[in-house]
């Protein structure tokens, strides 16, 4: 079914995904931050250090703030974006003021930020400058929150991207790749899928339902990736968080 009143009962996930709804946003952010907040603290009984990737955009503003009243170790944890726009921090578009006004708060300040913009007015001439920072990062990442858009990109894999080839190419060594999207006003960065597709843990994380109707079209046409790079997580092992 597509339309308005799509449910997630609509939509029959490949074997191997897991989903939870909630029933509104609050409530799937609260979920969503014990489910991270385990991860985490699981990870780090057994490694010095994790690691947690977010998404910026407006859906993970409530997750964000319930995550960081977490009481976890957050001085050995690492934070970064999957993807920035290249914005001054003081920009509202910027992903890395959303999460130092919403995550990087209360236990979760003591947390060590990876900053994926750089200074420089294109991402293009500073890729070696935040490969090199992002060197510091243990690879692969522990848990992965990935978003979506409705044009089916996920982090900065823009279809409309013409680096989108070299960012979805497995054997392509870097971690961060320039992009600049036809569709967006700003340019971007993002993690390579090689990176992405690595965590342990991934979460594709969404609310509302339009973007149902957008993973509808994703699952049905699971091998064109290049035109909805999110269909390279609609794998068994993803976790979907859901809600209206
Ligand atoms: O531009 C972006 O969009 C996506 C989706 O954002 P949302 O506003 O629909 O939640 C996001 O995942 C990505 O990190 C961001 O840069």
């Amino acid at each position: 079914m597509v339309g308005a009143g799509m449910k997630m009962s609509d939509i029959a996930l490949p074997a191997g995904i897991q989903s939870q709804i909630g029933r509104n946003s609050q409530q799937l952010a609260e979920s969503l931050a014990d489910a991270v907040a385990d991860m985490i603290e699981a990870r780090l009984k057994v490694a010095p250090r994790a690691s947690l990737a977010v998404s910026g955009g407006s859906t993970p503003v409530p997750f964000f703030r319930a995550l960081a009243t977490k009481a976890l170790d957050w001085k050995r944890v690492d934070v970064l974006l999957v993807d920035e726009r290249w914005v001054d921090e003081e920009s509202p578009d910027s992903n890395t003021r959303l999460v130092r006004e919403n995550l990087l708060q209360a236990g979760a300040s003591d947390a060590r930020y990876f900053a994926l913009k750089q200074p420089g007015n294109s991402p293009s001439k500073v890729l070696g400058a935040v490969e090199r920072a992002l060197e510091q990062l243990t690879l692969p990442l522990d848990v992965l929150i990935l978003g979506m858009g409705n044009d089916g990109h996920t982090a900065s894999l823009f279809p409309d991207a013409p680096e989108l080839p070299r960012a979805l190419a497995i054997d392509n060594p870097s971690r961060v790749v320039a992009m600049t999207p036809v569709s967006q006003p700003q340019e971007r960065i993002t993690l390579t899928l090689r990176v992405l597709s690595a965590a342990r843990e991934t979460v594709l994380y969404l609310r509302g339902e339009d973007k149902l109707e957008t993973l509808a079209a994703a699952l049905s046409e699971p091998d064109q990736v290049a035109a909805m790079p999110v269909r390279a997580f609609l794998k068994p092992g993803l976790k979907l968080f859901w809600s209206p």
